[in-house]
């Protein structure tokens, strides 16, 4: 319950800060650019999609702040208000902060502006105590929502800010406090590694093996071996020394078996018998050996499906979906995809020493694309992207056509979705054809001709909808 209202807290902050009238900048101690809350993403209208990620010095010299409050303080080491003019020419009366961390070293770096005009106008003014006050807070809430940016140990980066992705955090974490067996699901590319990979590095065993066994890439007639190992000279052509399976190699660390649906049945009752004793026998043994292991199980099968077709059994089910955790496809947490498009551009451009920066119309068009494969297709987009785009600005038209499709089949849905009845739709459908058309073809004769209705159809319509031939 008290996580709950701490993940609503987050939540709910975070929707007050990208609320504000007053505009909050957040970088590292170096001046990397890491957040910024919605005012500024309307002041920084056309250079928001490249902003993060960017020192506020490089900003500085394009022009985007005359001067840098951040920067300043970073060379300072102190607190300092000044006036500081913006990209859109308005002033803004900023104040930088050094937030520092428990040890005493800087952690971030906080501006905060005010509108001259407005502070000039209406507003009473804070004293600077109550804004200092103001940005502890705003800072606080940023750690939280930040660590669920977390880094992993082989250097992946968890990314997110949709609030199924911070409830996921939550949930890894809690899960990752208990030695349970877990069964992650989810489409492909969802991020069911990372996840596993994630639990286990916040998990007791973080110092242990994290043994990865994907049971789709092994030959069906090896997979007994791999994974529990055989005996001295247990079947002819076998190493006569025996092997060393990955259970044992998992020993006192985690055992993830990834597309644990291609398991087959025969080895599944062995399965069974490992998580409900916690021992196995390696092929050929006479003794069953212990393990202690946890095991983290994923898939992108239907595993109840194939319960009923006879291809998954029941019992082993229940045994490993003791905590179960569902990753959501990307379209169905679209706030992930701003910033998983800018934390991948970022890591390819430092990658392959290129500069390339999205459009805001080209981001937009990726917030509304599908995607299929999940974040790890947009990883390979935007690797894609980085390398083929000749010049800096990845635009429209740098985007294949899948991506117009996608655009074109969303507004036409959209289209056919306006009003309450079939007459009202099927008006506004109309109307939204007849005003497109005559934009394009710009007098009524050749629209009419164009749309195959005569003329005076062509009139009566324009009647109608009150479509103005002057102004469209
Ligand atoms: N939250 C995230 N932030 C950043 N990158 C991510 C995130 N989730 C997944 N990825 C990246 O997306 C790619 C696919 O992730 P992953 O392999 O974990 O998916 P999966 O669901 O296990 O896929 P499959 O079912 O095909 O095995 C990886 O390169 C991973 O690093």
């Amino acid at each position: 319950m008290i996580e709950k209202n701490i993940e609503i807290e987050q939540i709910y902050f975070l929707k007050i800060l990208n609320s504000l009238d007053d505009a909050i900048y957040i970088t590292d101690k170096t001046g990397k650019t890491l957040w910024m809350n919605e005012i500024n993403k309307k002041i920084f209208e056309s250079h928001k999609s490249r902003m993060i990620g960017k020192s506020v010095a490089e900003l500085e010299n394009e022009g985007v702040f005359n001067p840098s409050i951040i920067k300043k303080v970073i060379e300072t080491g102190k607190t300092i208000t000044k006036v500081q003019t913006l990209v859109n020419g308005e002033k803004y009366m900023t104040t930088g902060h050094l937030i520092l961390s428990d040890d005493g070293d800087i952690e971030y770096v906080v501006a905060h502006g005010r509108n001259m005009n407005k502070i000039a106008s209406s507003a009473p003014q804070l004293e600077l105590g109550e804004i200092n006050a103001l940005l502890q807070r705003y800072i606080q809430e940023f750690r939280n929502l930040n660590k669920h940016n977390l880094l992993n140990k082989n250097g992946t980066t968890f990314v997110g800010q949709s609030q199924s992705f911070v409830r996921l955090a939550e949930i890894i974490e809690t899960v990752a406090s208990v030695d349970t067996t877990v069964l992650i699901t989810g489409e492909t590319g969802v991020g069911k590694n990372i996840v596993a990979q994630q639990i286990h590095n916040l998990s007791e065993r973080h110092d242990k093996p994290f043994i990865h066994v994907n049971c789709a890439s092994i030959p069906k007639t090896l997979i007994e071996s791999e994974l529990f190992g055989y005996s001295k000279g247990a079947f002819t052509g076998a190493n006569t020394g025996g092997k060393v399976g990955l259970i044992q190699l998992a020993e006192s660390g985690t055992l993830f078996l990834d597309e644990i649906g291609e398991l087959p049945l025969q080895l599944q009752s062995k399965l069974l018998q490992l998580l409900q004793n916690k021992t196995y026998k390696p092929i050929g043994a006479l003794q069953t050996k212990n393990a202690n292991i946890r095991i983290i199980a994923a898939t992108n099968r239907d595993l109840e499906m194939m319960i009923d077709e006879g291809t998954f059994r029941r019992d082993l089910f229940y045994r490993l979906n003791v905590l179960p955790i569902t990753i959501l496809p990307l379209r169905e947490r679209k706030e992930d995809i701003f910033p998983l498009l800018q934390f991948y551009l970022n890591t390819f451009n430092t990658r392959h020493k290129k500069n390339r920066f999205f459009t805001m119309e080209a981001i937009e068009i990726l917030q509304n694309y599908t995607w299929p494969g999940n974040i790890r297709e947009l990883e390979n987009f935007v690797e894609q992207l980085v390398v083929m785009v000749k010049q800096d600005e990845i635009s429209l038209s740098d985007l294949p056509e899948r991506f117009h499709k996608a655009e074109t089949e969303n507004k036409d849905l959209h289209l056919q979705l306006q009003g309450d009845t079939l007459p009202e739709i099927l008006d506004n459908v109309e109307r939204d054809i007849i005003k497109e058309a005559y934009k394009q073809h710009k007098s009524t004769r050749k629209t009419a001709q164009f749309l195959g209705i005569p003329q005076s159809t062509f009139m009566r319509r324009l009647k109608k909808y009150g479509i103005d031939t002057k102004t469209n």
